[in-house]
């Protein structure tokens, strides 16, 4: 049986830090500011926005979230994102997506404030964190909080193989490279994949990201592997469910992340460390 990340309670410790360090923040008179804009009423979207905003007031981080109608003009939204690039109160800008079509998302992700990017997805942060420079700078949330998470199992990672289906920009890129820069050797897989299983199985170090339920079955898995489920997909029963087949590969993986519970709660908690970490460097102070 492998051993099961719980994203949770990591989630929970990282929650707890970051709220002291929003504490010791408040003693100066600084309130981290995070701006959330959702356009459009696609439902899943809504409810990601609610829990970040709830869990950004529980911490003590000012929250704002601007609702905006799909009928509102690239114009208008760029206007929108510019307000809150010279509103010093807010050090961290998402733009929650997808975007409803017609909307240029490179392009309003392009507007934002790089020193306020806290979803990292402005190409000068991509390109920082592509070249592995040193300093500060934000980079995508997801993939930050599984490096947070690889990093309690205090397993050497430098030197291994690691596998990432999944190209996205949010996910599976950011990814490749955060394992790069740990030193791993890194195999990015996508739909034009040949021979899936056989490249699955040289993981010892194996990340999902497809949004297809079950597509890693437990024979896809290196015995032993730590095994990083993203997914967040619906079974025939509508349950919430992985990419991975939890059930078949907890008996083959070293370690993996259970859906729910895993990598979304990380997601968010790290979303609310990288607000705080966007207004210390904005204030030069802190070293997170
Ligand atoms: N827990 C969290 O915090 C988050 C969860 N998610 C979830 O993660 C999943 C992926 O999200 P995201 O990266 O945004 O998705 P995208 O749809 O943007 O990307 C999916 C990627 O998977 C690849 N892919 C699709 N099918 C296959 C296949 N059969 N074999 C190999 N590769 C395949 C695609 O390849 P190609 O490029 O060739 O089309 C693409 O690169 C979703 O379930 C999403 O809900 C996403 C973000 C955060
Ligand atoms: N600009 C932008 N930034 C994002 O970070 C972003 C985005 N757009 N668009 C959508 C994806 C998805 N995403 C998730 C966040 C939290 C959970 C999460 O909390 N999941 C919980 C439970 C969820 C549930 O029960 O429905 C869990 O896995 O345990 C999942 C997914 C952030 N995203
Ligand atoms: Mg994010």
């Amino acid at each position: 049986m492998a051993i099961i990340i719980d994203g949770k309670q990591i989630a929970k410790d990282l929650n707890t830090q970051t709220q002291q360090r929003v504490a010791t923040l408040a003693q100066q008179g600084i309130v981290p500011g995070l701006a959330v804009i959702i356009v459009g009423d696609d439902p899943a979207s809504a409810i990601y926005v609610r829990n970040k905003h709830r869990k950004a007031v529980k911490l003590g981080i000012k929250s704002v979230v601007r609702e905006l109608p799909a009928t509102i003009s690239q114009a208008e939204l760029l206007e929108i994102v510019q307000t809150y690039n010279h509103d010093d109160s807010i050090h961290g800008i998402l733009v929650q997506s997808p975007l409803p079509v017609g909307l240029d998302e490179q392009a309003i992700v392009a507007a934002i404030d790089p020193a306020k990017d806290v979803d990292g997805f402005h190409p000068l942060n991509v390109g920082r964190l592509l070249a592995n420079l040193p300093g500060h700078y934000p980079v995508s949330c997801t993939p930050r909080g599984i490096m947070t998470m690889l990093g309690t199992l205090n397993e050497h990672l430098r030197g291994k193989q690691a596998v990432v289906v999944g190209r996205s920009m949010i996910v599976g890129r950011p990814m490749a490279a955060m394992l790069l820069n740990a030193d791993m050797t890194v195999t990015i897989a996508h739909v034009h994949t040949k021979h899936l299983s056989d490249l699955t199985r040289t993981a010892d170090v194996l990340v999902v990201a497809t949004g297809v339920t079950h597509l890693i079955k437990g024979n896809d898995i290196k015995r032993g592997a730590i095994v990083i489920d993203v997914g967040m997909d619906r079974d025939e029963n509508g349950k919430l469910t992985g990419d991975v087949d939890f059930d078949a590969a907890v008996d083959r993986a070293g370690a993996i992340t259970p859906v729910p519970g895993g990598v979304g709660p990380m997601t968010i908690a790290t979303l609310m460390q990288q607000t705080v970490d966007l207004c210390e460097w904005s204030e030069q102070l802190g070293s997170n």
